[in-house]
C-alpha cells in the first residue's frame, strides 16, 4: 500500500484491519479481552458514525427508500457493523478509561449502605440483575450477583457463553415472580435506539419487568436492619450527557417528568462530562399509558435532536 493510499484511509477500514490482523496472528480465536483498546478519538469516531447510520436506517425504512436501505445497509457491514461498534464501545470501557459504568452503580450500592460481598458473604445473593446491551460478562457490578442470579444480554453476543444474544424488547417476562428482575440495568442502551418511539416503547417495556420486580420485594420479608432494602427494584440508566444537557426535545425535567409518569423516583444522579448516570427506583402507581410527545424545550441551532416519545 501507498503512502498515499494510507493517509486516505477511513477509522471504519483502520479498525477492520486492526481485527484481520490480530485474528491472522493469532491461532486461537480472539475474544474482545484479547484485542487491544483503540485510541479514544478512532472509538468516538467510530460510534457517532455507526449511530447516524443507524438513525439514517431507520428512517429509510419507515419511508420504505428501498435504495437508501440497500446502501446504508453496506454502509453499515464495510464498517465492520454492530461488532466494530461494540468492539469500539469496549475500548471505551478500558480500565484507563475509567472502567464499566458500573463502577458507578457499585459506588451508590455503597453510599445506600448495601455491604461489598466479602468472603462468601454477599447481601444481593437472592437478588437478580438483568443487564440490557451488555459487552463483558466481567463488569464491576457482576461481582454482586452470582451467575446464577444474572442475565446478561445483547443484540450482539461478545461472550456467547456468559452473555445471551437477545433483544430485550423481544424478552418476556420471566414466567414467574422469582424469576424476575430487582434491578435492570441499561447503559448506553437507549441512546442506541434509533426512533424516539423506540426508546419510549424500550422505557415501557423494561417497566413491564418492574411491575414484576414489585410483586417480588412484597413475597421478600422486610428487614428492620436493612434500610438498602428498600432500594429495589431499580433501573440504572447511563445515557450521553448531551441527550439531557443539549438536547431540543428533552431535558432532564422532562427525562424526570416521563419517569415519574411511569411509576419512578430518582434515587441517584451524576452527572460527568460526557456521561449522566441515574438509578431509578421503580414505586409503581404510574399514569396508566402516559404520553410525551416531541415537542421542542429548548430551541436552538445548535442542539442535538435527542427525544423520547411514549405513544
Ligand atoms: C454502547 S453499547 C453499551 C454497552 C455497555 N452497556 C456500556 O455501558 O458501555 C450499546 C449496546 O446495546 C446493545 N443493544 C441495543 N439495543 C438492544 C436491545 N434492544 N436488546 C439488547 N441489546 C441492545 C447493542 O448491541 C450494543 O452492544
Amino acid at each position: 500500500m501507498t503512502a498515499k493510499s494510507k493517509k486516505k484511509r477511513k477509522p471504519t477500514s483502520a479498525l477492520l484491519s486492526r481485527r484481520r490482523q490480530q485474528q491472522s496472528s493469532s491461532s486461537s480465536t480472539p475474544t474482545s479481552s484479547s484485542t487491544a483498546p483503540l485510541p479514544s478519538k478512532l472509538s468516538r469516531t467510530l460510534i457517532r458514525s455507526h449511530h447516524t447510520t443507524q438513525k439514517r436506517l431507520s428512517q429509510a425504512i419507515l419511508q420504505n427508500d428501498t435504495t437508501a436501505i440497500t446502501a446504508l445497509k453496506s454502509q453499515l457491514s464495510t464498517s465492520g457493523g454492530l461488532e466494530a461498534y461494540q468492539r469500539a464501545s469496549v475500548s471505551g470501557q478500558s480500565s484507563k478509561r475509567g472502567g464499566d459504568s458500573s463502577k458507578i452503580l457499585v459506588d451508590w450500592f455503597t453510599d445506600l449502605g448495601i455491604p461489598k460481598p466479602h468472603n462468601g458473604s454477599n447481601p444481593l445473593s437472592s437478588h437478580r440483575l438483568l443487564e440490557i446491551g451488555c459487552l463483558s460478562p466481567t463488569n464491576i457490578v457482576h461481582t454482586y450477583f452470582p451467575r446464577s442470579q444474572r442475565t446478561l444480554m445483547d443484540l450482539n453476543s461478545l461472550h456467547p457463553d456468559d452473555i445471551l444474544k437477545q433483544d430485550f424488547m423481544t424478552f418476556p417476562l420471566p414466567r414467574s415472580v422469582d424469576e424476575g428482575y430487582d434491578i435492570i440495568s441499561c447503559s448506553l442502551v437507549l441512546n442506541y435506539v434509533p426512533t424516539p418511539s423506540g426508546r419510549g416503547d424500550m422505557l415501557r417495556h423494561i417497566t413491564s419487568f418492574m411491575e414484576q420486580a414489585l410483586e417480588r420485594r412484597r413475597k421478600r420479608p422486610v428487614s428492620e436492619d436493612n434500610n438498602w432494602t428498600n432500594t429495589f427494584p431499580a433501573v440504572f440508566l447511563v445515557l450521553p450527557a448531551p441527550c439531557v444537557t443539549n438536547s431540543r426535545y428533552l431535558t432532564e425535567d422532562r427525562l424526570q417528568e416521563i419517569m415519574s409518569s411511569l411509576g419512578y423516583e430518582m434515587l441517584k444522579r451524576k452527572l460527568s462530562p460526557k456521561l449522566v448516570y441515574y438509578l431509578w427506583k421503580f414505586v409503581g402507581g404510574g399514569s396508566s399509558h402516559p404520553k410525551f410527545k416531541k415537542t421542542e424545550l429548548l430551541p436552538g441551532g445548535k442542539r442535538n435532536n435527542f427525544a423520547i416519545v411514549l405513544e
